[in-house]
């Protein structure tokens, strides 16, 4: 078996902080700027890992909180590893699992050491160190592995976004010993430090010298103003690396996705596409509509007759409205698939506009189209 590929990431065009390129994985590559559907329990809820990729998909996001939980990661590299668990064998990254303890789990006690909780499944009690996040992504087989962090949502005391960054930092230390050499995934460290511009260039810093794969910026779009995220990002993607990819965790909404590109990042997950996907709710160009609204039980018109996706072309607002209405299977699973091609749209729209230096409108001409109307 010879030695697996290193990662590596290579930009091919830049627009002022706008970026291009792509990641090399050996399970494939990965064009930024990315959007990665998350894959929480092994699967993109309602869509068969094929129909995923035909969206666009070059990677998925993994929850290691939930996949920990069940079906445990000791029995999915048993079974393999999570690749062949779920059967998408393009690029995976994995959280580490931290955030969904603090917005999930059951009685969690923080220390030095790590995060002891009950799961919100059975009770059972758990433990989380970045020692062990490292070991389950690894079990997981991972493509690229998050460092254990503590993020804060704000607003926040100065005091405590210092704690929490600095803590986050000597996780960061403590995740990358245990990584120890594997050239075939990538580890990626964590950006906080609240909405400090000082506490924010410390972690930069910090992280900088212990050395990552790629950086993270976390501690956003956790309640925040989209001004507040948009000036932390201003301020912060130039202390980053250049060469390295740069993944702004949770984020968003087209409208957020647009600007953090213009800020430098290069990576995006969310889980917005496909939740509101089965709440009725879909992106379309003309911005969003909301399929439980009785306006569409009588409106024969398909979604969007010019989209590239067909099914946008071939049901009509009314079907999709009716399947929303009755909690039909097959309404989460079209208005998944519809989202997610949209932000996969969203995203290769972007890298070729980049890519050809008319970001800058392609971003305005999109905004405008949302607010055009035909909805
Ligand atoms: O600092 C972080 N560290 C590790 N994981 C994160 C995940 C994160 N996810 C969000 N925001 C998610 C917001 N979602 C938007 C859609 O609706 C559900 C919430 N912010 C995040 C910050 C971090």
């Amino acid at each position: 078996m010879p030695e697996p590929l290193p990662v590596a990431f290579t930009l091919s065009a830049t627009e002022g902080q706008a970026r291009t390129g792509r990641i090399d994985t050996h399970r494939g590559e990965i064009r930024t700027p990315a959007f990665m559907p998350v894959g929480t329990a092994a699967t993109v809820k309602a869509m068969y890992p094929e129909q995923v990729r035909e969206t666009g998909a070059d990677i998925l996001l993994g929850n290691t909180y939930h996949l920990m939980l069940r079906p445990g990661a000791e029995r999915v590299a048993s079974l393999g590893g999570l690749h062949d668990f779920m059967d998408w064998q393009r690029p995976i990254l994995t959280d580490s699992g931290g955030f969904q303890v603090m917005s999930l789990a059951k009685l969690r006690r923080m220390t030095e050491r790590g995060v002891t909780f009950r799961s919100h499944v059975d009770g059972s009690s758990h433990e989380l160190t970045p020692e062990r996040s490292i070991e389950i992504q690894t079990l997981l087989d991972s493509d690229i592995i998050m460092q254990l962090d503590e993020c804060i949502s704000l607003p926040a005391e100065r005091k405590e976004m210092e704690r929490a960054m600095e803590l986050s930092l000597r996780w960061g230390e403590r995740s990358k010993a245990a990584f120890g050499d594997q050239p075939q995934r990538a580890l990626f460290g964590i950006v906080q430090g609240g909405d400090d511009p000082e506490l924010r260039a410390r972690s930069a810093a910090g992280l900088r010298s212990i050395g990552f794969d790629g950086y993270a910026v976390g501690g956003l779009a956790v309640g925040e103003p989209q001004e507040v995220m948009f000036r932390v990002l201003s301020e912060i993607t130039p202390e980053l690396p250049s060469d390295r990819p740069r993944y702004l965790m949770g984020v968003g909404k087209p409208d957020d996705i647009l600007g953090a590109i213009a800020r430098g990042i290069d990576m995006f997950d969310c889980v917005h596409p496909t939740r509101a996907g089965r709440h009725g709710h879909i992106y379309t160009r003309f911005g969003v509509l909301n399929l439980k609204n009785a306006r569409h039980k009588d409106d024969p018109r398909p979604v969007d007759e010019t989209s590239p996706n067909r099914n946008c072309r071939r049901f009509s607002r009314a079907y999709l409205h009716h399947l929303v209405r009755t909690e039909e299977i097959l309404g989460a699973m079209i208005l998944s698939q519809i989202n997610l091609s949209y932000y996969q749209e969203l995203v290769d729209g972007a890298r070729q506009a980049i890519a050809e230096g008319r970001f800058e409108d392609f971003a305005a001409a999109t905004r405008a189209g949302w607010s055009a109307g035909d909805l």
